[in-house]
């Protein structure tokens, strides 16, 4: 296992900076990551907006929990305090999918389960894999197809914000 899909997502602070800190961070691991999208919040909708983005990331050397783990110390050095789940952070990384990895580990759920319905996940994350599959859900084109236009019309480019 190698292969992982992650999405990151700011709102509090240096939104970019906090970004880029993930991009940085990964080093060599990262295989590509999308344009950066201004967000409107999902789950907590009384908050700043997000600037969220996707990157794909291959290690031989690291399975799903050792993306789980990179993740979190990416957070952590970001400062990200948890408190209110849904809530503003400084940096989110969840792992989306690793390979075909299927997990009901409330510790690692894969594919994470927010997916189907995020679209700060799906637009990113087909613009740079436009055939992707999540697992157990189909093609990732036909779960954005899905989602209401509203959804859809809250995630926009911001193509001036390089990572
Ligand atoms: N695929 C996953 N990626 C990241 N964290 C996960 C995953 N599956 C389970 N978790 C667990 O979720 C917890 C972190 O949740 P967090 O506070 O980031 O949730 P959230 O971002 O508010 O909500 P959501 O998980 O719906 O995006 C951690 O304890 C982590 O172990
Ligand atoms: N648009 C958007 N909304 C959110 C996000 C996020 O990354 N993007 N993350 C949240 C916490 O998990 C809550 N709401």
């Amino acid at each position: 296992m190698s292969r992982a899909v992650l999405s990151l997502g700011s709102n509090l602070d240096d939104r970019l900076g906090h970004l880029r800190s993930v991009v940085t961070g990964l080093g060599d691991a990262l295989v590509r990551v999308s344009t950066v999208y201004e967000t409107k919040p999902w789950g907590v909708t009384d908050q700043p907006d997000f600037l969220n983005a996707v990157c794909i990331v291959d290690d031989p050397a690291r399975d799903s929990w050792a993306w789980l783990r990179t993740g979190q110390a990416l957070e952590q050095a970001a400062g990200r305090v948890r408190e209110l789940r849904w809530g503003p952070r400084t940096l989110d990384v969840d792992v989306v999918t690793v390979d075909g990895v299927r997990s009901d580990d409330p510790a690692l759920l894969l594919p994470h389960p927010g997916t189907p319905e995020r679209a700060s996940v799906l637009v990113p994350w087909h613009e740079i894999e436009p055939g992707a599959i999540l697992p157990g859900h189909g093609p990732i084109a036909d779960l954005l197809a899905a989602l209401p236009e509203a959804e859809r019309a809250g995630v926009v480019a911001r193509p001036d914000l390089r990572l």
